[in-house]
């Protein structure tokens, strides 16, 4: 039997486009350089970003106002801007904010941040990047005339995260520092970096890109940003490599398999998979064997649900960004876990899309499987669904895609049908349907596993 060829340059549609393949992040030197372009007076402690963020929005601290505070938030309508040209440009040294996690200096903060292998969990610095990534969104949108701001800030996408280092020591002062890069009418881009001391120099550990929008007051619709005016070459190199981000991310979108066909090159690619796991003795769409030292996908998957209590909400009164990440990535570093019989490393985030708002008391549906696997790495994708009460409806809210690093060579992954529906699954769904077609190879993976029988 032939081996696959899972080439990761046809995978045009996927994360695995070149440059973006499974061995970027911190095996990549040329991450290792420094973007860090201003300093800010004096960096806020990690446990005041939130209350800065509640005092920014004006929001209560306690569940049984909110509904008050929410009226309240209505009023500040009369501040947002009716056109982009009508706010006040600003700078990129606007907007920069620093953050200090001091883990080795207040070894009380710790735990929170402790992994039994003594590294830093990464979930909870998905917490961290979130709140800093709507903190300095903020900074760029200061209306100085209003105590508080008109505006919702919410987190649409996580462009990509790529760690510079293995793993993070839980003792030694960690640095978070970002601005925002780009601006488009209503959205924001914010490129942020992670710093750990060593050696008494904080050191590069990560590069995070987020995409934030600004909605109006009560968060019902869209509103402007300031716009951005880059100062200097690099700021400039920053900007146009946001307005280029921009281009790529709707180009993306076009050639969803929910709009478009798979290309020749992604369907030869799918159907040399299906060849290599036909059985050559009955020659038919059910008999499938797998090649040595492979797994099929389905065997790979998890699931979880999380209750969505108040504690979690963000000053929104909707469900925490941050907090989907951190249940999102722990699933799925559970998933790579399992699959791959070690305690794996994350080395890359990317295309974390938030769909829809998750509510305060949502049951959320989460479900993870390997799609990809190479040398030791290991590609999971996580979906997450929130089912309605009245009518079992699930509708897709978020969409993740974590990279990780096995101690071992891991198995490959097979989807199992290419002409049968998995039992129990639903076509007319339609939270289902995106999970199928998006435009990772997990979709591509997924396409095989679902397609409907032909
Ligand atoms: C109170 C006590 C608790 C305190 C705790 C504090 C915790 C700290 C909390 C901190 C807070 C933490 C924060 C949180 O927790 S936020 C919670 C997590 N995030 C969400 O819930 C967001 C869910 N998604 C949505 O609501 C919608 O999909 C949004 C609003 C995002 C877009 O909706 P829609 O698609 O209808 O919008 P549009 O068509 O009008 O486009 C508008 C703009 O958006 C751009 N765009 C759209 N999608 C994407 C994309 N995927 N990539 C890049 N860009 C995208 C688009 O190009 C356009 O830009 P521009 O061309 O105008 O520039």
């Amino acid at each position: 039997m032939r081996p696959v060829a899972l080439r990761l340059s046809t995978l045009s549609r996927g994360l695995l486009t070149p440059g973006r393949g499974l061995t970027q992040g911190f095996q990549n030197p040329e991450k290792q350089r420094v973007f860090h372009i201003h300093e800010a007076s004096s960096p806020i402690h990690v446990n005041n970003v939130r209350d800065k963020l509640r005092e920014i929005v004006g929001v209560s601290t306690n569940w049984k106002d909110h509904m008050k505070a929410m009226e309240e938030r209505k009023l500040l309508r009369s501040f947002l801007a009716k056109s982009q040209e009508a706010l006040p440009p600003r700078r990129m040294k606007d907007s920069y904010v620093e953050v200090l996690l001091p883990l080795g200096s207040q070894p009380e903060l710790r735990e929170k941040y402790l992994t039994v292998q003594n590294t830093v969990r990464f979930g909870r610095i998905l917490e961290d990047l979130d709140s800093l990534g709507v903190l300095i969104c903020y900074m760029h949108t200061k209306v100085h005339e209003a105590k508080m701001s008109p505006l919702s800030i919410v987190t649409a996408l996580v462009d990509k995260i790529d760690m510079c280092k293995k793993s993070l020591s839980p003792e030694r002062d960690i640095k978070l520092s970002g601005h925002v890069s780009w601006v488009g009418k209503t959205s924001m881009e914010a490129k942020m970096q992670m710093f750990q001391l060593q050696d008494s120099e904080y050191c590069p550990v990560l590069e995070a890109t987020f995409v934030m929008v600004a909605r109006d007051s009560e968060n019902k619709g869209s509103a402007f940003v300031n716009p951005l005016i880059p100062e200097g070459p690099k700021e400039e190199a920053l900007f146009k490599q946001g307005e280029l981000n921009k281009g790529r991310r709707v180009a993306f979108s076009s050639m969803s398999l929910l709009k478009m066909a798979p290309s020749a090159e992604e369907r030869t690619t799918i159907h040399e998979m299906f060849l290599n796991t036909l059985d050559q003795k009955t020659i038919s769409f059910q008999s499938r064997i797998l090649p040595p030292n492979a797994v099929w996908m389905e065997k790979s998957k998890l699931k979880s649900l999380e209750i969505c209590h108040p504690q979690e909400r963000n000053i929104f009164n909707r469900i925490f960004g941050g907090f989907l990440m951190r249940k999102a990535y722990e699933l799925g570093w559970a998933t790579a876990c399992n699959f791959g019989g070690s305690r794996p490393f994350v080395v890359a985030v990317d295309d974390i899309m938030f769909q829809k708002p998750v509510e305060v008391g949502s049951l959320l549906f989460l479900s993870s499987q390997v799609c990809f696997t190479q040398g030791n790495y290991i590609q999971v994708r996580v979906h997450s669904e929130v089912a309605s009460l009245h009518n079992k409806e699930h509708t897709t809210t978020n969409v993740f895609h974590f990279t990780f690093m096995s101690e071992n060579e891991v198995p490959l992954v097979f989807p199992r049908t290419y002409g049968g529906k998995l039992p129990g699954l639903s076509l007319t769904k339609a939270g289902t349907l995106q999970q199928i077609f998006s435009f990772s190879l997990a979709g591509l993976g997924q396409w095989i596993e679902h397609r409907p029988a032909d």
